[in-house]
C-alpha cells in the first residue's frame, strides 16, 4: 500500500536578484513500511523537497498526497514527524517537557501519550535523563530524544534531514543502528536526506539519486534486502553493499565531470 505520493513536483524560488529552479517534476511513490533515501550533490534541492513532504513550502508545481488525502499543513503537522541534524530542544525544559510539547504542539498529548514517550526514552535508554535538561546531555543522547519526540506523537511518515551529521562517527553509526532497529520494529516508513552513499544504502530499501539542480530523479537503486537484514553497520561488511556503494559512486562523478 502506498502511503506517499509525489506528483510531478518542481519549485523554484524567485529572489529579488534571481530565479532558481530548484526540483523539476519528481515523482515518487513511497510505499508503507518502506525507508527511502534521497541523495544528490550539494544544492540539488534534498532539503527543498523534504521541505515540500512536510507541508513546510508549497511546490510552485505538482501534487502530493499522503495516504488516500491531497497533504496540507494541517494534515502534515498531526501526520509527519522529523527528525533533523539540529535537535532543537528547548534548552529551558526539561527532557519529559520537551517530548510532551512536541505532542501538544501536534494535538496529540493525553496521559497515555505522555506516557508512551516516557516509555520510548526507557526503551532507548534514556529513561533516567528525563528530568534533565538538554544541555546535560551529550550530542548523541540528544539526537536519541529527538527521534523519541518523532515516534512520541506516532506519525505515519517521518522524515529525517541529515540527522547524523553532526556526531562523531562512532556515535553516528550507532545511532543509525538504533533509529534503523526502532523504524523497522515499528513498521514505520520514512524518508531520509543523507550526503552519505553508505549510509544511504546500510539503512535504505531503495536510493533515490537526484541530478544536480534543477533536482530530477536520476535514478533508483533498489538496495537488495540481505544487505541490511541484521544493522546498518553490519551492512558495510557485507559483499553487495561495497558494489551498490562503486554504483552510486561512479553516478555522482559523472555528474561532477557534467558540471
Ligand atoms: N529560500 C530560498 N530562496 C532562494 N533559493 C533557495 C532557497 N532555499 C534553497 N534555495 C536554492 O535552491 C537550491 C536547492 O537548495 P536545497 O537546500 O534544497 O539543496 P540541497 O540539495 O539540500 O543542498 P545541500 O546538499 O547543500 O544541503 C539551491 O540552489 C539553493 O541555493
Amino acid at each position: 500500500m502506498s502511503i506517499l505520493q509525489l506528483h510531478k513536483i518542481s519549485m523554484g524560488y524567485v529572489t529579488k536578484k534571481e530565479a532558481t529552479l530548484a526540483l523539476d517534476s519528481i515523482s515518487l511513490t513511497v510505499q508503507d513500511g518502506e525507508f527511502v533515501s534521497v541523495l544528490g550533490p550539494s544544492g540539488c534541492g534534498k532539503t527543498t523537497l523534504l521541505s515540500i513532504i512536510a507541508g513546510l513550502l508549497s511546490p510552485t508545481s505538482g501534487r502530493i498526497t499522503l495516504g488516500d488525502q491531497e497533504l496540507n499543513e494541517k494534515q502534515a503537522r498531526a501526520n509527519i514527524g522529523y527528525m533533523l541534524q539540529q535537535d532543537y530542544l528547548f534548552p529551558w525544559r526539561t527532557i519529559e517537557d520537551n517530548l510532551t510539547l512536541g505532542q501538544k504542539i501536534r494535538g496529540h498529548y493525553s496521559t497515555e501519550s505522555r506516557r508512551m514517550a516516557i516509555d520510548w526514552l526507557e526503551k532507548i535508554g534514556l529513561g533516567d535523563k528525563k528530568d534533565l535538561f538538554p544541555n546535560q546531555l551529550s550530542g548523541g543522547m540528544r539526537q536519541r530524544v529527538a527521534l523519541v519526540r518523532m515516534l512520541a506523537t506516532n506519525p505515519t511518515l517521518m522524515l529525517l534531514d541529515e540527522p547524523f551529521s553532526a556526531l562523531d562517527y562512532q556515535t553516528k553509526l550507532k545511532l543509525e543502528d538504533l533509529v534503523f532497529h526502532t523504524l523497522k520494529s515499528e513498521q514505520k516508513t520514512a524518508v531520509l536526506v543523507t550526503h552519505d552513499i553508505g549510509e544511504a544504502i546500510a539503512m535504505s530499501d531503495r536510493v533515490i539519486l537526484l541530478s544536480p539542480r534543477p533536482g530530477r530523479i536520476h535514478r533508483i537503486f533498489n538496495i537488495p534486502s540481505e544487505i541490511a537484514i541484521s544493522s546498518p553497520f553490519q551492512a558495510r561488511a557485507h559483499p553487495q553493499f561495497n558494489e551498490q556503494f562503486q554504483q552510486i559512486w561512479k553516478e555522482m562523478e559523472n555528474f561532477e565531470a557534467t558540471t
